[in-house]
C-alpha cells in the first residue's frame, strides 16, 4: 500500500530552458487535504509544453515537471476529497473547476479562480511542491497537472473522473488539444450551420476547430498553414479549402485579401491556432465587416502584444480568446468522452506517433516535424 507514503518513480524533469528533459527518479509526496495523487498512464506532448521548454515564454519557470495532456488512475486522495476515489480513471485539468468561485458561478466563463494564482507559480494551493529530486531539491508543478511523471499530485478541483471503459491512451488528448479546438468552435464561437470559418495553424488544436466547425455544418472551412503536409489532414477533418500563404498567394497579395476574396467579403469566424501575433492580426482582419469574430487560441510569449487599426473593431469585427475551448472540465468532460465512445468525436485520428516515456525528448522533436500531430507516451515504458 502506497497510500500516505512518498512514492519514488520516474519523471522527465525540465531543469533548464532550451535543454532536453532529464529522465530520472524523483520522489512524489502523498496528497495533502483536497489533493489527489494520480498514477499517470498516458500523456501526450502539446505545443505549449514545447514552447515553455524552449524558453521563449519568459513565464516558464524551472526546474519543473511539464505535461498537461494526461490521463491515469487515482492512487490515493487527501482528506476532504469527494469528487474522485482511488481506482477512478481520470483526466488532469489545467483549467480547474471548483464550482464555488465567482468565475465558476458566473455562468459566463470556464476560467476558475480557485487555484489560478498558485498554479501560475508552479506550486500546490498551500504554496509548496509535492515533487523532489534525489538531491532533495523541490521541483515545480506545471499548469496544475505535471503529467510528465509516473505519479503526479493535483488539486481536487483539477481532476475529473471519466468512464472507465474509455481507453486512457486516447482520452489523454481530451486533457488539452482536442478539447481546446473543438470547444473553441462549438462553445466559444458557437459556429452555426452555413457559417464560413478560417483556421490558421493545422496542428491538433486547429484541426480540432475544423472538426467542431464541420460537426456544426459550416459551409466553408478554410485551413491556412505554411506546411503543405497539413493539407491532407485538413481535408480529412472536414476542411473545404487549404491555403499555404508561403506559396498560394499572387505577387503582392496578402492572406487577408485572399481570404476576403474567397468568401465574398470575409469570414464569419476565424481562429488563430499558431500563437503568432502577426497571424492573429491577419485572422482578425479577414473577418467579415459588421459581424465577423476572431478567436485567439494560440499562446504567445508573456509580454507579446497584438495590434490592429481600431477601425477594424469600430466596423463590427470582434476579437476574443478561448482557454481550454471554453469547456468546464468537471461538468462537461463526461459529455466529450461519451461523444468519443459513440464515434461522434474524433480523437484516435490525432495520434500519429507513440513512444515509451523514457523516449520523451524524441516526442518533443516529433512535434516540430510536419508529419506529427500528437505523440502519446506510455508511462509504463
Ligand atoms: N488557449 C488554449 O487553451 C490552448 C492553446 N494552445 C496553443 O495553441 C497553438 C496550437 O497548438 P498545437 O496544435 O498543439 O500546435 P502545433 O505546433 O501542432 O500546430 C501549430 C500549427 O501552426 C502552423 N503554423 C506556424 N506558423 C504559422 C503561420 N505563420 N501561418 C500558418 N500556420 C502556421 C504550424 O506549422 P509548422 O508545424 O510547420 O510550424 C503547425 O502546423 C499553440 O500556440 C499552443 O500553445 C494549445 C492548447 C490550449
Ligand atoms: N504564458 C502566456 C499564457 C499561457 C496561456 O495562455 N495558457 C493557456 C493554456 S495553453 C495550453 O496548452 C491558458 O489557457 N491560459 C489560461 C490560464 O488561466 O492559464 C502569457 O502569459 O502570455
Ligand atoms: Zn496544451
Ligand atoms: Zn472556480
Amino acid at each position: 500500500m502506497s497510500e500516505g507514503k512518498p512514492i519514488t518513480c520516474i519523471a522527465a524533469v525540465a531543469y533548464e530552458a532550451g535543454k532536453p528533459l532529464t529522465v530520472e527518479e524523483i520522489v512524489v509526496d502523498p496528497p495533502k487535504a483536497h489533493e489527489v495523487r494520480i498514477k499517470v498512464e498516458y500523456t501526450a506532448v502539446c505545443h505549449t509544453d514545447a514552447y515553455t521548454l524552449s524558453g521563449v515564454d519568459p513565464e516558464g519557470a524551472f526546474p519543473s515537471i511539464l505535461g498537461h495532456e494526461g490521463a491515469g488512475v487515482v492512487e490515493s486522495v487527501g482528506e476532504g476529497v469527494t469528487n474522485v476515489k482511488p481506482g477512478d480513471h481520470v483526466i488532469a485539468l489545467y483549467t480547474a473547476e471548483c464550482k464555488e468561485c465567482k468565475f465558476c458561478k458566473s455562468g459566463k466563463t470556464n476560467l476558475c479562480g480557485s487555484v489560478r494564482a498558485t498554479q501560475g507559480k508552479g506550486v500546490m494551493p498551500d504554496g509548496t511542491s509535492r515533487f523532489h529530486n534525489k538531491k532533495g531539491e523541490d521541483l515545480l508543478h506545471f499548469m496544475g497537472c505535471s503529467t510528465f511523471s509516473q505519479y503526479t499530485v493535483v488539486a481536487d478541483v483539477s481532476v475529473v473522473a471519466i468512464d472507465p471503459k474509455a481507453p486512457l491512451d486516447k482520452t489523454c488528448l481530451l486533457g488539452c488539444g482536442v478539447t481546446t479546438g473543438y470547444g473553441a468552435a462549438v462553445k466559444t464561437a458557437d459556429v452555426q450551420k452555413g457559417d464560413t470559418v478560417a483556421v490558421f495553424g493545422a496542428g491538433t488544436v486547429g484541426l480540432s476547430v475544423v472538426q467542431g466547425a464541420h460537426v456544426r455544418g459550416a459551409s466553408k472551412i478554410i485551413v491556412v498553414d505554411i506546411n503543405d503536409e497539413k493539407k491532407q489532414w485538413a481535408l480529412e477533418f472536414g476542411a473545404t479549402d487549404f491555403v499555404n500563404p508561403s506559396k498560394d498567394l499572387k505577387d503582392g497579395e496578402t492572406i487577408v485579401e485572399k481570404l476576403v476574396e474567397m468568401t465574398d467579403g470575409g469570414l464569419d469566424f476565424t481562429f488563430d491556432c499558431t500563437g503568432n501575433t502577426d497571424v492573429m492580426r491577419s485572422a482578425l482582419e479577414a473577418c467579415h465587416k459588421g459581424w465577423g469574430q476572431s478567436i485567439i487560441i494560440g499562446v504567445a510569449a508573456a509580454g507579446k502584444e497584438i495590434s490592429t487599426r481600431p477601425f477594424q473593431l469600430v466596423t463590427g469585427r470582434v476579437w476574443k480568446g478561448s482557454a481550454f475551448g471554453g469547456i468546464k472540465g468537471r461538468s462537461e468532460m463526461g459529455g466529450l468522452v461519451s461523444d468519443y465512445m459513440d464515434g461522434k468525436l474524433k480523437v484516435d485520428e490525432f495520434i500519429t506517433h507513440r513512444r515509451g516515456f523514457t523516449d520523451i525528448n524524441s516526442a518533443f522533436e516529433d512535434l516540430h516535424h510536419g508529419d506529427c500531430l500528437r505523440t502519446v507516451l506510455d508511462l509504463s515504458k
